[in-house]
């Protein structure tokens, strides 16, 4: 990763930290943005005795928090928090997302449906005019190959994401198999997400694009950052 890119997701990572407040419940996302989101917030407990409890959205940013001395909670205790903040792996003009890199959308969406405010945290080169990366759909096994066959009938074309020091499948926090789907330029997303997430199996793909009005995007750069 070039300094330039660390530089940025530290910026945005830092700055959403900042807008926690005293008592909130924070969703904590997963990825490395976040990560300088956690690393600061560990700093304000310990420097300004913040009084926080995250809800993580991954067993990895539940292990990073745990480290970093950030109190956790679940959504079991409580089902509405203040505030997520997650990173993203693009995000359109209309602030609809792709996310899922790290296997950890079906959390992800359960912790920002369930948050007031959702924070997305960026480098700027994750900002596009239209969506087209390739989007993570998390599936049950047994309906691995109804996924694939409806990704095909629309045009895209699903592989199943391979371990990297395991022999494989990724299988995901929640037990199931991660497939990556390409489709290209993205048309409509609001549509997509709907017919993946339908799919009888499915938990949930890596397009969210019902969270719009609450969310604001930080996305930083080398400098500094931009609110969005
Ligand atoms: O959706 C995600 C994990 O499932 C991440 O939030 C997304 O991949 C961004 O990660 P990073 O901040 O490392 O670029």
């Amino acid at each position: 990763m070039s300094e330039n890119i660390v530089n940025s997701k530290k910026n945005a990572g830092n700055y959403a930290a900042d807008l926690v407040i005293d008592g909130n419940i924070v969703g904590l996302g997963t990825g490395s943005t976040v990560l300088y989101t956690m690393e600061r917030l560990s700093y304000r407990i310990k420097e300004e005795g913040l009084m926080i409890k995250g809800v993580p959205t991954s067993y990895q940013t539940a292990v990073r928090a745990r480290n970093l001395g950030i109190p956790l909670t679940t959504l079991d205790d409580f089902p509405k928090i203040d505030i997520a903040i997650d990173g993203a792996d693009e995000v359109d003009s209309d602030f609809n997302l792709i996310k899922g890199r790290g296997a950890a959308q079906t959390r992800e969406r359960c912790v920002a449906a369930a948050a007031k405010q959702f924070i997305v945290v960026v480098d700027e080169s994750k900002l596009t005019k239209k969506l087209s990366a390739v989007v993570p759909v998390e599936v049950i096994p047994f309906a691995l190959a109804v996924l694939c066959d409806k990704v095909k009938s629309l045009g895209g074309n699903a592989i199943v994401r391979e371990g990297v020091k395991k022999d494989g499948p990724v299988i995901t926090d929640n037990g199931q198999i991660e497939v990556d789907c390409d489709f290209g330029e993205i048309d409509n997303p609001e549509s997509l997400e709907t017919e993946l997430n339908n799919i009888p199996g499915v938990l949930s793909c890596g397009i969210f694009t019902e969270f719009k009005e609450k969310t604001v995007v930080i996305a930083g750069n080398a400098t500094g950052i931009e609110i969005l």
